[in-house]
């Protein structure tokens, strides 16, 4: 799978507290955008306005609901794949994730806390949701960027509406070796796109477009924004969807909290007719995101080079 290197993503400052579209930093943090999005699917945001406060607190509440006993964490069902508590699925597996949608929405959060903690926790809700807004709203202005990029604007609101946002909380437990352990196989993200932050412990590796591991070290005012299939999709496989996984080392755990947005039941992705041309023909037939996620999870265990292209390439 191609050697191992240390590479820093793009980075790119979304500092400015005057990052207003049709302004000159707007549209050179857009171009930025673009081509990183393009040639690794993944960059650095750089983003100094979270105040230190807010990490501290989002690490704290990381620990403490990875602390909680496993029943309790198992109250944390969906109807929908990987939505719910994952726990060590087999013997010696590093990976607990808990997760739920909307987390925007100040209601959900409390929703959610009441099932970790059926007294409440104030502290944790707040911190939650204080942190997925910014996420949120952070998202929103590179998905504006993307779409402007490609100069079909008209399709701005729909495309903004196609997704609901999803928090996934995940602890990789130390490995206590030496040698790298997998915390988190090879994937590519299949939703729209990801926003992830990390409690200061790298094990990050994003796979670049010629097949070399780059290990993501990355400041702690950044989060690292990934490109999922969805997006690869409607942007006709103009922009990378890049592989990426978790290796553990070392004596230390693993927190990461990811905003997932992911397309709405019914919404069906296409790839918009501006971005199709001689040079770039259509790449992937219109799907439904649950279609495909329903192909994928029964055909477990296989593994695929570009998963989307298997099964709607055009
Ligand atoms: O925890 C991380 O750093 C990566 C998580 C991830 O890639 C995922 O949940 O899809
Ligand atoms: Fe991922």
């Amino acid at each position: 799978m191609g050697s191992e290197t240390t590479l820093r993503l793009p980075v790119i400052d979304f500092s400015c507290k005057d990052l207003m579209p049709r302004t000159p930093v707007w549209e050179t943090v857009r171009s930025q955008v673009r081509e990183a999005a393009e040639e690794f699917g993944c960059f650095e945001a750089l983003f100094k306005n979270i105040p230190q406060e807010l990490r501290k607190a989002m690490d704290g509440a990381l620990e403490e609901i990875f602390a909680l006993p496993l029943e309790i964490k198992k109250r944390n069902v969906s109807e929908k794949a990987f939505h719910g508590y994952i726990g060590s699925s087999s013997p010696g597996s590093l990976y607990e994730s808990m997760g739920f949608d909307n987390p925007e929405d100040h209601k959900e959060v409390e929703r959610f806390t009441k099932i970790m903690w059926p007294e409440g926790n104030t502290n944790f809700s707040k911190t939650v949701h204080w942190f997925s807004k910014i996420l949120s709203e952070l998202d929103q202005t590179i998905r504006r960027m993307i779409v402007e990029s490609f100069g079909i604007e008209k399709y701005l609101e729909e495309h903004m509406n196609s997704t609901y946002n999803f928090l996934r909380v995940t602890k990789y437990e130390a490995s206590k070796t030496t040698e790298k352990k997998t915390g988190l196989r090879a994937h590519t993200d299949k939703n729209t796109t990801s926003i992830l932050y990390q409690s200061q412990i790298d094990g990050l590796e994003v796979q670049t477009r010629d097949g070399e591991w780059v290990n993501v070290k990355f400041s702690p005012h950044s989060f690292i924004v990934i490109i999922g299939e969805s997006l690869n999709a409607w942007t006709n496989g103009r922009l990378h969807s890049p592989y990426h996984r978790v290796m553990m080392s070392g004596d230390q755990k693993r927190y990461s909290a990811v905003l997932f947005t992911v397309p709405r039941e019914g919404y069906i992705i296409k790839a918009a007719e501006e971005l199709l041309d001689e040079e770039h023909p259509l790449q992937f037939r219109p799907f439904e995101y649950p279609e495909y996620l329903k192909l994928r999870f029964a055909d477990t265990g296989k593994s695929y080079e570009l998963p989307l292209k298997d099964y709607f390439g055009a």
